[in-house]
């Protein structure tokens, strides 16, 4: 109670809005007054709040100062699951995870991301859609396990192919994705509800949550004992390698990581290594079946670069400025991760302004809760003309790099930044070299305006992750 009177006289005279509950009560999701903010506001009002009350946005201050600015480690409790690592940790714990796992996302690693991006998209185009025209009636539903199978293939060797790994794998009862599918949506359950409860509780969806539990840990269990026990020695590039060899020597004066170490940062590259890049894939097919006219600026650049009949190469991704753009846009107009949260380790002040530029001085008590309000900062029209505008050529001239942060900033920065461009590279300009994403035609929404179309399509909801609703789209073969 001192703590939050304390709070309260702090901020007496900043400009914003008063609740009990801030963004991070994830369980009440929508806003009411007095009461929450709400974990899915920050995304709903963007930059709506801040130019309500007059305040811009202070994001590379706080990203750019690890110690004084560290996460609230409470928040990420359920992400240590399976196990510590280095998504959910501080200090120096976060360092020894850093330092091991950094290496492993070397140029050699973003080859393979390419090489193996490639030939999943084309196993799906030619075998899978068999070369025909393809409806889909949820985007996420190709995108999912096409990042699932990348992050399978390029971190942990683990080869999947469309048609086999949708199915269970033997001796198991949920297949490998739909336990990684359950545990991504349900992990607050691990995190907020009490472990007997969880063992006991014969709800059909905690039921469901046990055993995508049980099943995934047994499934890395098996990933784990396959390598070890696999004959071959050669040098591999996967970041599974040197996750494994981390936990059998120290090296460097670092301390090895433990199995259930070695288990929790699996777990978290293949949380953070798939959904973030599967829906940034989905959102930018969306914007690109609504937005015709970028499409086909799309279209000829990659035929610029890549000759008629050739398979885009790793060297071709410095060429395909067009095709990173467009994926830079959908990250800018759909952050993935919305708001990242950091606490005060210390009292501090937080230095902005308003609008006008005039400055804004923000008391900070040790232990505040703050929210590096990602969707507000892309949506912010001091830094980005025309926001709400799909426009991936602003990412071909000069832009604002410190108001863009999908991937944070700093010291904490995603780890698999260039994992996930080059896959989204790769993947787009295969899929749009050979086909035409369009809107699925439906009769119930023949007469909706594109501006009703485009609402519909760009609905969003949120897990760890922001993902589109339902978007049912059509790949026609060019
Ligand atoms: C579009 C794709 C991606 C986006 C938008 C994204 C976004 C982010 C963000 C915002 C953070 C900071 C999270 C926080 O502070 O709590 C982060 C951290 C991280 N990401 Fe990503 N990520 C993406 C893809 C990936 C991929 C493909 C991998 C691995 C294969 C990955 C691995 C990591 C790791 C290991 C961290 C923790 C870094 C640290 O704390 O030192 N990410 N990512």
């Amino acid at each position: 109670y001192q703590d939050w009177r304390r709070a309260v006289r702090s901020i007496h005279d900043v400009p914003g809005y008063r609740h009990v509950f801030g963004p991070h009560s994830f369980l009440l999701v929508r806003r009411i007054r007095y009461l929450c903010t709400g974990s899915f506001t920050p995304w709903l009002k963007k930059h709506d709040d801040f130019a309500q009350y007059d305040s811009d946005i202070i994001s590379g201050e706080i990203t750019g100062a690890r110690t004084r600015f560290p996460k609230p480690l409470d928040a990420y409790e359920g992400i240590n699951v399976y196990g510590h690592n280095i998504v959910g940790t501080e200090a120096d714990e976060w360092k020894r995870h850093r330092k091991i796992t950094a290496p492993s996302f070397s140029e050699r690693n973003n080859r393979l991301v390419w090489d193996e991006t490639i030939g999943i998209v084309q196993e799906l185009c030619e075998d899978v859609w068999g070369g025909k025209d393809h409806v889909v009636e949820n985007i996420v539903d190709v995108t999912i396990p096409l990042a699932l199978f990348v992050i399978g293939a390029a971190g942990f060797g683990r080869q999947m192919s469309w048609k086999a790994d949708l199915n269970v794998s033997h001796g198991h009862t949920m297949p490998f994705k739909d336990a990684l599918h359950v545990i991504s949506v349900e992990l607050w359950i691990k995190a907020l509800l009490p472990s007997w409860f969880v063992e006991w509780a014969p709800i059909p969806r905690i039921r469901a949550f046990r055993t995508a539990y049980t099943e995934l840990e047994r499934y890395m269990i098996e990933m784990i004992e396959e390598r070890r026990g696999s004959e071959k020695k050669e040098q591999r590039y996967d970041l599974f390698t040197s996750l494994l060899d981390a936990n059998e020597e120290e090296s460097d004066g670092i301390t090895k990581l433990s199995d259930s170490e070695v288990m929790g940062n699996i777990f978290v590259f293949l949380i953070a290594g798939h959904e973030t890049t599967a829906h940034t894939l989905a959102f930018t097919f969306i914007l690109l079946a609504l937005y015709q006219d970028q499409q086909e600026i799309l279209y000829q650049h990659i035929k610029s670069v890549v000759p008629d009949g050739k398979l885009p190469s790793y060297e071709d991704m410095g060429k395909l400025t067009q095709c990173y753009a467009v994926i830079l846009e959908a990250l800018r107009m759909y952050p993935p991760v919305c708001l990242i949260p950091k606490t005060t380790a210390e009292d501090t002040t937080l230095h902005t302004c308003n609008m006008a530029g005039e400055p804004i001085a923000i008391p900070c008590p040790a232990g505040t809760g703050i929210g590096v309000h990602i969707a507000g900062l892309h949506y912010n029209p001091r830094y980005w003309k025309d926001p709400y505008a799909f426009n991936p050529s602003r990412f071909l001239e000069d832009w604002p790099r410190d108001a863009f942060l999908p991937f944070s900033g700093g010291a904490r920065s995603c780890l698999g930044r260039r994992f996930s461009e080059m896959e989204a590279v790769a993947a787009l300009t295969y899929i749009i070299t050979r086909y035409r994403v369009e809107v699925k035609e439906e009769p119930q929404f023949a007469a909706e305006t594109f501006e009703q179309r485009k609402e519909r399509l760009l609905t969003c909801k949120t897990a760890i992750t922001l993902y589109p609703a339902k978007a049912p789209l059509v790949f026609k073969r060019r």
